[in-house]
């Protein structure tokens, strides 16, 4: 059986192109759902993709949390459908309390675009199960706004109960407290982060691939995860 994988697209998403692309090229039917539908079109899961959701404003993602179909998205996410936020997907679900904290601009207060290298903090949700614990990935980042933020108590929270499932290596690239790159909410179906691994699932056009260690496809093992977790539904 062929999984169905919804992205939203709103206005100002850039990314869901690519987010449909990584979903065919793992195996599963991407399906393009409309930020003003109330019709999740019966998909096992869904992508909030990166982008600039109504131009930013207010607060990245503010806008979009509130948008018709988020409703149905809150709704699914909470009964446990796997749902995967990617960069601006990722300050719509802190914006739409699905996940704890908020991103704040860079600490530097510039735009950051490098490839960047995640510790697998966590294998235990719906979209890192295909890595191993502690597994170093490298994948494209690209915002303005991607420091991560949250009280102590929550941060303490957050990694007592293993939720926090990326971790910066090297130099934190944004400010993000506690080196937090992307957190599960406490079922481990949700997940956000802000780097993009829709952007790495092609040999030849993922980061990195002039290093003969890697592929450029460690974006791959997200979709991956996805379809393990299905599976066992
Ligand atoms: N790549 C993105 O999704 C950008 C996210 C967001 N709009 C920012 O600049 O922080």
């Amino acid at each position: 059986m062929t999984h169905r994988i919804g992205v939203v697209t709103f206005p100002g998403s850039l990314d869901d192109r690519d987010a449909q692309r990584a979903i065919r090229i793992a195996g599963a039917e991407p399906v393009a759902l409309w930020h003003a539908d109330h019709d999740l079109q019966g998909v096992d899961a869904i992508i909030l993709p990166g982008g600039f959701s109504y131009g930013d404003y207010l607060r990245a993602g503010a806008i979009a949390a509130r948008a018709p179909i988020m409703t149905e998205v809150i709704s699914a996410a909470n009964a446990g459908m796997p749902v995967l936020g990617i960069c601006n997907g990722f300050q719509m679900l802190t914006e739409a309390h699905l996940l704890p904290g908020g991103l704040i601009r860079n600490e530097k207060g510039n735009f950051i675009r490098r490839d960047q290298g995640l510790i697998v903090e966590s294998t235990d949700t719906a979209w890192s199960n295909a890595f191993t614990q502690g597994q170093e990935i490298v994948i494209p980042l690209k915002n303005g706004e991607g420091g991560f933020i949250a009280s102590n108590e929550e941060l303490d929270r957050l990694e007592g109960e293993g939720r926090v499932v990326f971790r910066y290596s090297g130099s934190n690239p944004n400010g993000s407290m506690r080196d937090i790159a992307g957190i599960s909410n406490a079922a481990g179906n949700v997940v956000g982060l802000m780097p993009h691994p829709e952007h790495a699932v092609e040999p030849g056009f993922g980061p990195d691939t002039q290093n003969a260690m890697r592929s450029g496809t460690d974006g791959l093992g997200f979709f991956a995860s996805a379809l393990t977790a299905l599976l066992a539904v």
